[in-house]
């Protein structure tokens, strides 16, 4: 067996962690091989329900799980760090955009992008989940210098997940039939999930999405608002945002970013924008990327339509003014930002 890693979840009281808790700890992201020490941070109002989450996990007697560390403290919580899951924060309510949280939550981010500079291991691999994800992102990495920027990543793997079920069952095939669709931009509403370089397998052949689908008016129109409203959608229907599905989200995009992507196939993370395909440089922008060595790069070399240059300028214009809106919220003295 190999050394226990060390892997924090905040927001650990919260409704996401319920489930990826459990997934973490079952070796779904890290392998089954791989033991885990889980710190488990939330803030202090929320000790009592971490008690009840920790005896539970005790009670799930998964042979992974070497030790659980539950904390209200940032300098316990990121101590050693490996991995670090920040899904604590404010969730939207009916209503709202993502963004309308920024001013709530981009501060917990900037508290815990210095604890994890303090404590984490220089390797640690951040996933922000709360929202607005790619802004917290952004915020959380500039105050962690000696970590390296590309540590940082922010959460479209659930809307990678709610496109790849529309296109699946629009075909009537299995999810694992589609690969290779992208989400472009913002974990918002102006997100452009793209079906353009998609390929599906049907009855052992291999076929582009566009070409199978063979209706552009869906995959332009109500495809797109689909994916970009689902969010919404399941407030609308939960009256709580999304939380098994987020966790499941969670848990793939840190697979794959561990253990790498399979050839000719790529997943969509939000990652520091080197101004590829004209996004703006410097926000945390999804792209689709290809993951080896626990490294990612950006996919380059796409040809995309008129059509989609357009949706990707209006996602990188909010991207841009979330970043003004967080920097008029925090010190405006963070050199890096
Ligand atoms: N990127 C994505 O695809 C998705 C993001 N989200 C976002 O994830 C976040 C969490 O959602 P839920 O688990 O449903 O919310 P929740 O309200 O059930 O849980 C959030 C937890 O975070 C804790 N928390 C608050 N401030 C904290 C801090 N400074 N340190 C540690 N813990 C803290 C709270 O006490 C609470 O236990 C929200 O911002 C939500 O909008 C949700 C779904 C998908
Ligand atoms: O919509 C929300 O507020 C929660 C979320 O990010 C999602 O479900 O994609």
């Amino acid at each position: 067996m190999a050394e226990p890693i060390r892997v924090v979840v905040t927001g650990a009281a919260g409704q996401i962690a319920y489930s990826l808790l459990y997934m973490i700890a079952r070796g779904e992201v890290f392998g089954k091989d791989q033991p885990i020490v889980l710190h488990l941070l939330d803030i202090p109002p929320m000790v009592g329900v971490l008690e009840g989450v920790v005896m539970e996990l005790a009670d799930c007697a998964l042979p992974l799980l070497v030790e659980v560390v539950p904390t209200t403290d940032p300098a316990v919580g990121f101590k050693d760090v490996s991995a670090a899951f920040l899904v604590g924060a404010m969730p939207r309510k009916e209503g709202m955009e993502r963004k309308d949280l920024l001013s709530a939550n981009v501060k917990i981010f900037r508290t815990q992008g210095q604890a994890l500079d303090k404590f984490a291991k220089k390797d640690v691999k951040v996933l922000v989940v709360g929202n607005p994800a790619n802004t917290n992102a952004l915020v959380c990495s500039s105050y962690a210098p000696s970590i390296p920027r590309e540590n940082f990543s922010a959460m479209t793997r659930l809307d990678q997940n709610r496109a790849t079920s529309q296109i699946a069952a629009k075909l009537g095939v299995p999810i694992s039939a589609v690969k290779n669709i992208i989400i472009w931009g913002n974990h918002s509403s102006t997100q452009y999930p793209d079906a353009g370089q998609a390929k599906v397998t049907a009855n052992g052949t291999v076929k582009s999405v566009v070409d199978a689908i063979n209706d552009n008016g869906y995959l332009q129109g109500s495809f797109v608002e689909t994916v970009q409203k689902r969010g919404a959608a399941v407030i609308a229907a939960r009256k709580m945002s999304s939380a098994m599905s987020a966790a499941k989200a969670a848990c793939d995009h840190m697979h794959d970013w561990w253990n790498g992507t399979a050839p000719a196939q790529f997943v969509s993370m939000g990652v520091f924008s080197d101004g590829s395909y004209d996004s703006p440089k410097d926000v945390i922008f999804s792209f689709p990327v290809e993951i080896k060595n626990k490294q990612w790069k950006i996919v380059s070399g796409l040809t995309l339509s008129d059509f989609a240059k357009t949706k990707l300028s209006v996602t990188g214009k909010e991207l841009q003014e979330e970043k003004d809106e967080a920097l008029s919220v925090l010190d405006s003295n963070v050199s890096n930002l």
